[in-house]
């Protein structure tokens, strides 16, 4: 099988065709709510077409979850999917499909103000004011009861995990974090992803949590309930692929996060060898589960030289998009080159499905009291969101996540205010501390994949580039200290 695939950096492309479903009121709803969502989406942190003006929105489909015009003070929840086009350079660029949830209530009470979407001036919703529906704790709280309770509804469908106990009535509160999707936490003992930029297919993100549920699995909260849309295929009387738009799992209330310790330890000084360790020895075992759930293969030499073009592809790509790599290129490559001079020498790798955007922030430690040791979670299964879909659920190389979490101690170093001796030698400890965990608990010692690791830390430094560039221009300075010392001559 081969790799080159998910390594490739295909263009932008438009998630395949989804059908326009009229929605009652459907062409009167999208004109009157067009000139509002133009202005809002784009501000929104989840909006991925950044710097590239919408030039159109079309509607996907719409669901009306409560009544939006119904008389009275009630509020009223609208489920779009809403698909924009946008201009890059000028020119029309492929857009992205959205999922929104918004509320409709005659008068908007002040707390709820900064939701604001807008005030449609025609169209059933006229005079109404449309807003952020997750912002209203009475709306977000209505949404896990349509979770509750599995079921179809317009082309939403709703599916519960056989068992899963999920309480009615649980207070709401929206995650304010810098987030790619929107999360709601119920009650302390539930948390509600939802998905914005949504594709056709199942999300990793619902399907590996599943498929290692399934597998006994404990390191992964297990999805409770999840709800999708599905809409007919091109073929005749044809279902087409699912949409994942949200799936629901146990909140790990009382955990704190891999990049919150890192920072802490780093402020105060402290080891945090034995936390990468376990880290290590988590993540093993997560790989373990996985390609023991998941079909497996291995990459011989054509997929292994086509992975190293495909980095220097994506090099390319970024450098074109961020001219502080440019002086780079030449160092950057021969780290593919020698790539594929490893696989000309006969060299494998295995593959199978893996987190796909492995870092300290998705990774989540619960207290102490609780197992007697580090217990480490992991979450976010979705992949790099820039990625297609598609791209993100092939298998790939477990190296291709432990470069991932290589990159993160390095970040926590570089991002961290002192710099200096200390903190480098943090760094590398930690770093080695993980790869000793994960050789520990899956005989697979990382740091003997020379080549393999190199090639995938290059590559995620490059995205990180790029990620940085896109979303925290403050912070490019971090993945571009990787991309000198990388670029540098191999030691
Ligand atoms: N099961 C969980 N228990 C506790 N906190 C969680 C859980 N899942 C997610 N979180 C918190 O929500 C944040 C966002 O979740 P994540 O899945 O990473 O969303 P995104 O892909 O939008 O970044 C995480 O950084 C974490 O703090
Ligand atoms: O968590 P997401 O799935 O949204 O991942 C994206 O955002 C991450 C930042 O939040 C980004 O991670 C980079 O910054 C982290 C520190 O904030 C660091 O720990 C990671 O190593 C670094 O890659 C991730 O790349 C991006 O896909």
């Amino acid at each position: 099988m081969s790799d080159s695939s998910s390594d490739s950096s295909p263009p932008r492309t438009a998630p395949a065709s989804l059908p326009l479903v009229t929605a009652p009121h459907g062409s009167a709803l999208l004109r009157s709510l067009t000139g509002p969502l133009a202005r809002w989406l784009p501000r929104q942190r989840w909006f991925a077409g950044k710097g590239r003006p919408l030039s159109a929105l079309t509607l996907v489909s719409a669901t009306e979850l409560l009544p939006c015009t119904a008389q009275g003070h009630t509020p009223g929840l609208l489920h779009l999917l809403v698909r924009t086009r946008e201009q890059d350079a000028g020119r029309p660029a492929a857009g992205d499909c959205y999922q929104l949830l918004l509320g409709v209530r005659p008068v908007l009470p002040p707390a709820l103000g900064g939701g604001l979407v807008g005030r449609p001036t025609e169209g059933p919703l006229r005079g109404r004011a449309v807003y952020e529906a997750l912002d209203d704790p009475r709306l977000a709280t209505l949404l896990l009861e349509r979770l509750r309770a599995p079921g179809r509804l317009g082309s939403l469908s709703f599916g519960r995990a056989p068992g899963s106990a999920i309480p009615s009535g649980l207070d709401a509160r929206v995650l304010t974090g810098e987030q790619t999707n929107s999360s709601v936490v119920y009650g302390e003992q539930h948390i509600l992803k939802l998905f914005r930029r949504v594709s056709p297919g199942v999300n990793p993100d619902l399907e590996l949590p599943l498929a290692l549920a399934e597998a006994g699995c404990t390191r992964v909260p297990a999805p409770s309930a999840w709800f999708e849309a599905a809409f007919p295929s091109a073929a005749a009387g044809a279902v087409g692929e699912p949409l994942t738009l949200g799936v629901l799992q146990p909140y790990l209330a009382g955990c704190t996060d891999g990049w919150q310790l890192a920072i802490a330890s780093l402020s105060a000084r402290t080891d945090f060898t034995q936390a990468a360790h376990s880290l290590g020895m988590a993540t093993a075992e997560v790989h373990t589960a996985l390609a023991a759930a998941l079909p497996t293969s291995e990459l011989g030499r054509e997929d292994l030289e086509a992975t190293a073009e495909a980095m220097a592809g994506r090099l390319a790509d970024a450098a074109a998009a961020v001219p502080a790599l440019r002086p780079f290129r030449d160092g950057l490559g021969r780290t593919y080159a020698a790539l594929a001079a490893f696989a000309r020498r006969g060299g494998t790798c295995p593959v199978q499905r893996l987190h796909g955007d492995l870092h300290l922030g998705q990774v989540l430690l619960a207290p102490e009291s609780a197992h007697g040791t580090s217990h480490w979670s992991v979450i976010d299964f979705e992949g790099e969101p820039a990625r297609p879909l598609a791209d993100r659920r092939l298998p790939g190389p477990p190296v291709r996540d432990i470069a991932g979490m290589l990159r993160s101690f390095d970040y926590a170093a570089c991002q961290h205010r002192a710099s200096g001796a200390w903190v480098d030698a943090w760094s590398r400890a930690n770093r080695a501390a993980f790869c000793r965990g994960y050789a520990d608990a899956s005989g697979v010692d990382p740091m003997d994949q020379v080549e393999l690791l190199r090639a995938y830390e290059t590559d995620k430094a490059v995205y990180e580039v790029l990620y940085e560039a896109r979303h925290r221009p403050a912070w490019l300075h971090v993945p571009m200290a990787a991309i000198r010392r990388l670029a540098a001559a191999p030691d």
